[in-house]
């Protein structure tokens, strides 16, 4: 049984904590990280916004409107945060996780635990981005955690409550990085099962592509219902396939995430999706969107990583061919809806 465990809600703990990226899940998660009592630094690479966050308490650009805890601080400096640091947590796009991290390997602290709150597979090799990280800082799966559930930024930062899952193959380093981000309106529940929670937090980035497609198009509930569903057992199809936990998938990190992605508008993936529906290029939906939107490159490597296993995923395959392809979105529902029949389940 390795379903999501629960975790009592944690007394204020003084760890250190280096962030690294300023971008709206970074700050965002930094606030939780100083509200749960740990000591936060910020690496972000504009000046500007390193200074407002560290003197206004205050990144207007990725977190508008929102009073960060003052005990924050925010550099330009990525090796002075992570020296002495107790954990490193990982919020920048995953495509560029390597190249930043490999810059860090000879700073982390030897007994430092690595946090990916990314939600991406790496272009050209398929790793995940717990992979990513523990090659790039040269350390083992027993100091690397991943937080992954239905944590749209925004929300966060404005204290509403959710939930989350910590997942590592360490019990301890799970309990910790629980311990280090949960308060009374975030709450971590701890599972072992790595491959799952990130594949889940990766592949529902495309199926919320699929689901803005199909709304910016006009279809309604019923496609969107029929896109998360089906979604929901491709993703659990490639998970089984790379031995995650079947218990993963209907919990917070898999339908969790699922349905907060590809219902809220202010997901970046969703509406990047509902650009394309409605007839922006690729490169337009990108610039109208802003921020990360993962699952434009991560259709690419996920779709890869199931063909390299034989695992059929035809909604991210319908992505793929309509974002990096030229099919006309007009076709996405026919090559979804015209395949041979078969018989429900996965
Ligand atoms: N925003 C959200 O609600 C959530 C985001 N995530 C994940 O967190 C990760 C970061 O996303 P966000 O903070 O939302 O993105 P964002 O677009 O708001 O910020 C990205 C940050 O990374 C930095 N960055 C961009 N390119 C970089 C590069 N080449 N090298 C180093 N740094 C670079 C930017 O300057 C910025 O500080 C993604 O994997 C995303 O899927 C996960 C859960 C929630
Ligand atoms: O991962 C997220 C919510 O859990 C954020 O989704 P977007 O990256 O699509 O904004």
């Amino acid at each position: 049984m390795t379903a999501d465990r629960d975790v009592p809600l944690a007394q204020p703990h003084a760890l250190r904590a280096a962030v690294l990226g300023a971008g709206s899940w970074g700050t965002t998660f930094a606030a939780v990280m100083a509200d749960a009592g740990c000591e936060v630094t910020i690496w972000g690479r504009d000046e500007k916004v390193c200074r407002t966050i560290t003197e206004e308490h205050r990144n207007e650009r990725y977190v508008p409107g929102v009073d960060l805890p003052a005990g924050i601080t925010a550099t330009t400096d990525a090796r002075a945060a992570v020296r002495g640091a107790d954990l490193v947590v990982i919020a920048i796009p995953s495509q560029s996780a390597r190249a930043t991290l490999e810059t860090l390997r000879d700073v982390i602290e030897p007994d430092a635990v690595a946090v990916s709150l990314m939600k991406g597979v790496e272009l050209g090799t398929d790793r995940r981005m717990s992979q990513v990280v523990a090659e790039s800082l040269g350390i083992g799966p027993e100091r690397i955690a991943v937080v992954s559930g239905p944590n749209l930024a925004k929300e966060i930062a404005h204290r509403q409550p959710t939930a989350t899952v910590v997942a590592s193959t360490s019990e301890e380093t799970a309990q910790l990085v629980a311990k280090a981000c949960a308060s009374s309106y975030f709450r971590p529940y701890t599972n072992p099962d790595v491959v799952g929670v990130e594949l889940c937090g990766a592949v529902k980035n495309v199926i919320a592509l699929a689901v803005g497609i199909s709304q910016g198009r006009g279809l309604g509930y019923n496609t969107m219902a029929t896109v998360i569903t089906r979604g929901l057992v491709e993703i659990t199809r490639l998970g089984l396939a790379l031995g995650a936990d079947a218990e993963t998938f209907p919990g917070l990190a898999g339908m969790g995430d699922l349905m907060a992605t590809c219902a809220s508008p202010d997901s970046r993936n969703h509406t990047l999706g509902n650009h394309i529906g409605r007839g922006m290029t690729l490169e337009e939906a990108i610039a109208a969107t802003g921020g990360t939107a993962e699952g434009v490159k991560s259709s690419r490597s996920v779709l890869e990583l199931a063909d390299s296993l034989g695992v059929e995923m035809p909604i991210t395959h319908a992505v793929v061919r309509v974002l990096h392809e030229g099919l006309p979105v007009d076709d996405l529902a026919a090559l979804l809806l015209a395949r041979p029949h078969k018989a429900e389940g996965v």
